[in-house]
């Protein structure tokens, strides 16, 4: 277990408290009444409760209850203390947010509230990078019995990936020299997408294959060139072949528009279906669904395949595009954060296999993971730590979104050249007037803050900070809206 924070609370008078950080390794009960026995001179106390009264007994496993955060010491009185649960509106499943110091918006709370609510659902934990959706928000893990196909949204298999791009050089790169050789990355691919997806053991279906795969998709999509800033962990920077002054390719992008066809069939004739395991309603979606997974996965290699022969000032007409290997996928990591996975996950000190939806999340069992901040800002790797439950196996996936893309147009209109370049000395290549509004910096949340709160919970640590250099969006107005 790692170190934890308490709150213990004198059961006779609430005013009284006073903070312990248990330590892995401590016997939670000798090490709470030690500390209140010092803290609240009262010698007598022998007993800790649970919120709700129950008592802390010697078996049990605290790990297993990690939304505990406060218990109350008596001398043997009756608890004193608040119910059990929280009063809730809706529904029996329980509600987490993990941010302390990061801002999040009461109506995404309100929206995560609501899906606790639904049937099945046992756990919703909301990152500090939650924000509103449309019906549901994002920058959740949500873990219920069942599926629901709305819960993940429309761009199933979306998530981002890290790739070495140049090694280290003493020159500092020049944001605008790179950005010239990136050209054509909006235009289909030359090669061939079956060969390209047989990589990743799925077939090919149709001309939306040609057109799409390996195309970025512009809107919340992108992908960047980027160095490293700073180095937090050496040991696990060299582990992953991390070096300063190198040049690394961080892309994101999902299953383009088949995800959205995935869940547009899922709601033809309900909003907001829910899909039972065991069932063959089930297994067809989950078939389609790692599909797209997959499909996105291959997107996000071919991106970044085709980067580097921009790069390399390969051609990219017909034929030329080799298939995958192993040198140019040098992947660093791969995290989709639209998915759903069967995980593990305690509830009431129970083991249950339970299927955590993610939107907006990243898996913490894919070893470390990206957590992009803005185009303007800096972007983290993170290794995850703990045992997961507390998050749901689940890490924020970025920033999130701190105002509403509709709200961004509303500002004192700003010249085009303060929206291409940023604070950070990169470029931006984005040729759509409306995006480059929408996506600025300032529309996302402080990733800092994010990721100190995620720290602070000991869900995860810093790995690297990345410095973006030149972030690409599209080149043609109007194509490749997501
Ligand atoms: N490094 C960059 N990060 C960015 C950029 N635009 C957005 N973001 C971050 O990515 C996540 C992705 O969220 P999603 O919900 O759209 O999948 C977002 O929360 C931002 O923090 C960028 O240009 N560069
Ligand atoms: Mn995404």
């Amino acid at each position: 277990m790692p170190a934890r924070t308490l709150t213990i609370i004198l059961n006779a008078n609430h005013p009284k408290k006073c903070v312990l950080i248990l330590k892995p390794g401590d016997a939670p009960i000798d090490a709470i009444l030690h500390e209140a026995r010092n803290k609240f001179r009262v010698k007598a106390l022998t007993q800790v409760y649970l919120q709700g009264g129950a008592l802390l007994e010697p078996r049990t496993d605290l790990a297993a209850l990690p939304w505990v955060a406060k218990v109350w010491v008596a001398k043997g009185e009756p608890y004193n203390g608040p119910p059990a649960a929280p009063a809730r509106s809706q529904g029996v499943g329980e509600v987490r947010i993990i941010a302390d110091k990061t801002f999040v918006d009461e109506r995404a709370v309100k929206q995560l509230e609501e899906v606790a609510g639904l049937p099945g659902v046992v756990v919703a934990a909301g990152m500090p990078d939650l924000h509103p959706g449309n019906r549901f928000p994002i920058g959740c893990a949500v873990a219920a019995e069942g599926i629901y196909p709305a819960l993940i949204g429309s761009d199933v298999g979306c998530g981002i990936a890290l790739y070495p791009l140049a090694p280290p050089s003493k020159s500092a790169p020049n944001p605008t020299k790179l950005a010239a050789h990136l050209r054509g990355l909006d235009e289909p691919w030359s090669g061939s997408t079956a060969d390209w997806l047989a990589h990743y053991g799925i077939t090919r279906h149709s001309e939306f294959d040609e057109k799409s795969l390996g195309t970025v998709g512009a809107g919340n999509h992108f992908f960047e060139i980027t160095t490293i800033e700073r180095i937090e962990d050496a040991e696990a920077a060299t582990r992953l072949g991390l070096q300063e002054d190198a040049l690394y390719r961080l892309v994101h992008t999902g299953s383009r528009g088949l995800g959205a066809s995935i869940l547009a069939k899922q709601t033809e004739t309900q909003a907001n279906p829910y899909i039972v395991p065991d069932t063959p309603a089930f297994d067809a979606y989950l078939a389609e669904h790692d599909y797209a997974v997959q499909w996105a996965i291959a997107n996000r290699d071919l991106v970044a395949h085709r980067v580097r022969e921009c790069m390399l000032g390969a051609r990219l007409d017909a034929g030329k595009d080799a298939a995958p290997s192993p040198a140019s996928l040098a992947k660093i990591v791969d995290v989709t954060h639209n998915s759903a996975t069967k995980q593990s996950v305690d509830v009431n000190g129970e083991r249950r296999e339970l299927w955590v939806h993610r939107k907006g999340a990243a898996p913490t069992d894919k070893g470390v993971a990206p957590c992009p901040g803005s185009r303007g800002d800096f972007s983290w790797l993170l290794e995850p730590t703990g045992d997961g439950q507390l998050n749901v196996h689940s890490l924020a996936h970025g920033a999130g979104r701190r105002h509403a893309r509709h709200v961004l147009h509303t500002g004192t209109k700003r010249a085009k050249s303060t929206l291409t370049t940023t604070a950070l000395g990169s470029e931006v290549i984005c040729t759509d007037a409306d995006l480059l509004i929408e996506e600025m910096p300032e529309a996302y949340k402080n990733v800092g803050s994010v990721v100190e709160d995620m720290v602070d919970k000991g869900i995860c640590k810093g790995v690297v900070v990345l410095r973006p250099v030149v972030t690409y969006k599209i080149r043609e107005a109007g194509e490749g809206r997501k």
